[in-house]
């Protein structure tokens, strides 16, 4: 048997000696650190990583002697297809452009990519000829390197603890070696014809979601295999009668496979593989308890596969208590980056009232009119995010709240393209695997660095390439420093879409829709569209582009601060000269009321410019006051712009808004304003729900201190009670214990408030 062959020429050495063996260390940074330049196909993790992992790393709870099973996944090739190898009947099994032996030792480095590559060929690999064949079907034509890594000690019936990055293939990682397993031998022909055959594979996974997909990947790859899947949320009776009817794997979430095997509808009596899916989640959804009874109920003598993306304590207890001698292979790696090479990461700076119109801008410029999911922490969040997208760009919310029905329709409406974007809590989104998400957007910062691998992971999947943006507020650029840190990443700052960038996304949208119009359907247009022309020229295709994109009225101006609606934001400079004292920004509301008193009273936020050569600064007015004040006589020395681009700015270290000292932060809700804001351009529901909403949800995040990431002591709900409270008394009355990062107004100097200032 190849895998008694295999086990026989695995090479065992010590942790020490695979660390001092400097090409085995070489080959293993080549995998992991290894970066995407441009990977499209599905294959091209192998095209990136060239060879197969080679490391395998101890844990505290794996086998002092991890195996080093390179030599053993050659001889399970060489072994299994020895006559192609040795060059025996290689013509007549294979044809002859299955493998070329001559080009293996030629040592050119397109032969060694070539010999690199087909090693991971899963057709030249001793697995079932139907598994190979349905997997080929999928597209599925090589190993991944988690695959790679697991495949052999799997066979060998090793207990496993493994990590790779997201959408590296876990599923098939466990998927492949069990199949085989199942599919083989004398006992398999006769157990695959029994009814009422109780289930030899039970995987266990932490949501429903997540449970339907590895049912899914298992059924596709070998669809000879009877597998069910359990979860709650749905009846009992179709579950019970596959059951019964005797099955080969069970996938599902501990609660329901507790509820059936308490009712004898399950038993477990012949389980001979374990896979933990996801062992860390099954602690962060709750199920802790439930994973434990179960395995309790398990036969002793099984093999156990335990997945996880961290190691706390329960998972490391859970692993010491069940598995036995296990092995761990970890391809993430404590120091290097934890997200899938191919996604590129940005980071925003957002208010708590531009948050949702900088979210629609986002996604029409970054999604292009392809998938994107939205993270929210809250259900509610979800619920109102997605409802204030659909103005714009069809979306649909997902959630615990919504019943199990719904969140498969959602679901699968998603993965068909009938909308585009997902808004979904984090629980609720842990573990898709739908194909070609483009965007991810972190609406709200994730609770710790592991949520945002997780939440990030949705895309850039099995080697494609995608994107993910973190929307934050000022108060929360540290803990996005400490996420770059934690997860080992790096972000690029970007600003909110300009106004050309998202009409020019809007018309490239409207014209990949174009394509997909039906020829029939054109022709019934083609008098009208000809006779436009005539009249308009382009003019006609550029007005139907317009209505189509949802810009039938010109679009109204946008701050480059906040974002808000309605609103621009003008650049003052001064030459020096005619500075008195330090230009701050009590020199721009003196200059305001002396040149436009109306401009100083709806003055929004002031930042000063970060460039020790130019005097100046920026600021937001409401689109209308701006107009009349740059139609004003200025003062000698000054000079006014409106800016399409924000220039550097100082420091916008406080937590406050304590540039407001001078301006309007509450404009929003200021009483007393004489001036109807929604003529102004506030978007009436927008701008001020998102206000307070996000005030509402500021609690449940994690409060950062001392560089560890912590939730709250407190549900997320009533959390935002000791959230807002903190925040309103930084932002109110300055946070005195903390280090003041912004200038002074009063001299200008950093370091101090102006309160606090030693020259007032
Ligand atoms: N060898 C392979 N070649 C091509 N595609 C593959 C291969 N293995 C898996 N895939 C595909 O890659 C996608 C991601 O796989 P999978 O969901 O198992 O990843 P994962 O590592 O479990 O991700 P996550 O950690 O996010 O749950 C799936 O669509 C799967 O069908």
């Amino acid at each position: 048997m190849a895998t008694t062959a295999a086990a026989a020429a695995t090479t065992t050495i010590g942790v020490s000696s695979l660390v001092r063996t400097p090409s085995l260390d070489i080959s293993t940074r080549r995998v992991l650190l290894y970066r995407f330049d441009k990977p499209r196909s599905s294959s091209s993790l192998l095209k990136v990583c060239g060879a197969a992992p080679r490391l395998f790393v101890p844990s505290a709870i794996a086998s002092p002697n991890s195996v080093l099973s390179e030599e053993a996944f050659k001889g399970f090739r060489r072994l299994s297809k020895s006559p192609l190898e040795e060059g025996e009947d290689e013509e007549e099994e294979y044809g002859s452009d299955a493998y070329n032996s001559e080009e293996e030792g030629s040592g050119s480095s397109s032969a060694a990519a070539g010999q690199d590559k087909d090693e991971l060929a899963i057709a030249s690999l001793d697995l079932p000829p139907q598994l190979v064949s349905t997997l080929e079907k999928r597209g599925i034509t090589h190993l991944f390197p988690i695959q790679r890594a697991v495949l052999l000690p799997a066979l060998e019936g090793r207990d496993i603890i493994a990590r790779a990055k997201t959408g590296t293939g876990k599923t098939l990682a466990f998927g492949i070696p069990i199949i085989k397993r199942l599919s083989e031998g004398d006992e398999w022909q006769r157990k695959s014809r029994q009814s009422g055959r109780l289930p030899r594979v039970l995987v266990l996974a932490p949501t429903r979601e997540l449970a339907r997909q590895v049912e899914k990947e298992i059924k596709e790859s070998a669809p000879y295999l009877s597998t069910v899947c359990v979860y709650g949320g749905v009846s009992y009776n179709i579950q019970k009668n596959a059951l019964i009817r005797g099955v080969d794997v069970v996938v599902g979430t501990p609660g329901r496979i507790i509820d059936l095997v308490n009712e004898n509808s399950l038993r477990l009596g012949e389980v001979q593989f374990l896979v933990l899916d996801e062992a860390d989640q099954m602690l962060a959804v709750g199920f802790e308890e439930d994973v434990e009874v179960i395995l309790e109920k398990l036969p002793s003598e099984r093999q156990s596969m335990l997945f996880s993306a961290t190691m706390p304590g329960w998972v490391k207890k859970l692993a010491r208590r069940n598995l036995n001698d296990p092995l761990t292979i970890d391809l993430v790696g404590d120091r290097d980056e934890k997200l899938a090479e191919g996604i590129k990461l940005y980071a925003i700076p957002t208010t708590a009232t531009s948050k949702r119109t900088i979210l629609s801008d986002l996604v029409t410029v970054y999604a292009k009119g392809g998938k994107a999911i939205v993270f929210t922490q809250t259900k509610r969040d979800a619920d109102e995010v997605s409802m204030a997208l659909t103005n714009s760009i069809a979306s649909e919310a997902l959630h615990g709240d919504i019943s199990q029905h719904q969140r498969e329709r959602t679901l699968n409406g998603f993965r068909q393209g009938k909308f585009t974007v997902l808004v979904a809590t984090d629980v609720a989104a842990r573990g898709l695997d739908i194909p070609n998400v483009d965007l991810i957007i972190h609406y709200e910062l994730p609770n710790d660095p592991e949520t945002f691998v997780h939440r990030s992971g949705r895309t850039g999947r099995a080697g494609k390439e995608g994107t993910a943006i973190l929307m934050f507020t000022s108060s929360q650029r540290r803990t996005v420093k400490s996420l770059e840190r934690d997860v080992g990443c790096r972000f690029e700052f970007i600003s909110p879409p300009q106004m050309q960038e998202i009409l020019g996304s809007s018309a490239e949208q409207v014209v990949a829709t174009l394509q997909g119009v039906h020829p029939e359907s054109i022709q019934y247009f083609l008098p009208t569209a000809q006779r436009l022309t005539d009249e308009q020229g382009t003019q006609a295709l550029a007005a139907a582009l317009a209505h189509l994109s949802g810009f039938s009225q010109p679009p109204s101006s946008r701050s480059l601060i906040n974002h808000e609606q309605g609103w621009v934001t003008l650049q003052l400079t001064r030459e020096p000269g005619y500075t008195r004292g330090f230009f701050s920004a009590r020199s721009v509301t003196g200059f305001l009321s002396d040149v436009f008193p109306a401009a100083a009273d709806e003055v929004g936020k002031i930042y000063l410019i970060a460039d020790e050569r130019i005097q100046g600064a920026v600021f937001d007015l409401p689109e209308d006051i701006a107009k009349e004040l740059l139609n004003k006589q200025l003062p000698p020395g000054n000079s006014l712009s409106k800016i399409t681009k924000l220039p550097t700015l100082q420091d916008d270290g406080p937590t406050t808004d304590n540039y407001g000292r001078f301006s309007n932060r509450e404009r929003g809700y200021r009483g007393g304003s004489s001036r109807d804001r929604n003529q102004r351009g506030f978007r009436s529901s927008g701008a001020r729900d998102s206000n307070s909403d996000d005030g509402l949800r500021r609690g449940g995040r994690v409060y950062r201190t001392d560089n560890s990431w912590s939730r709250s002591p407190r549900g997320s709900e009533d959390d935002w009670l000791l959230g807002s409270r903190r925040s309103s008394r930084s932002s109110s009355y300055g946070n005195r214990d903390r280090s003041f990062g912004g200038t002074c107004f009063n001299c200008g100097r950093s370091g101090h408030r102006a309160s606090d200032c030693p020259n007032k």
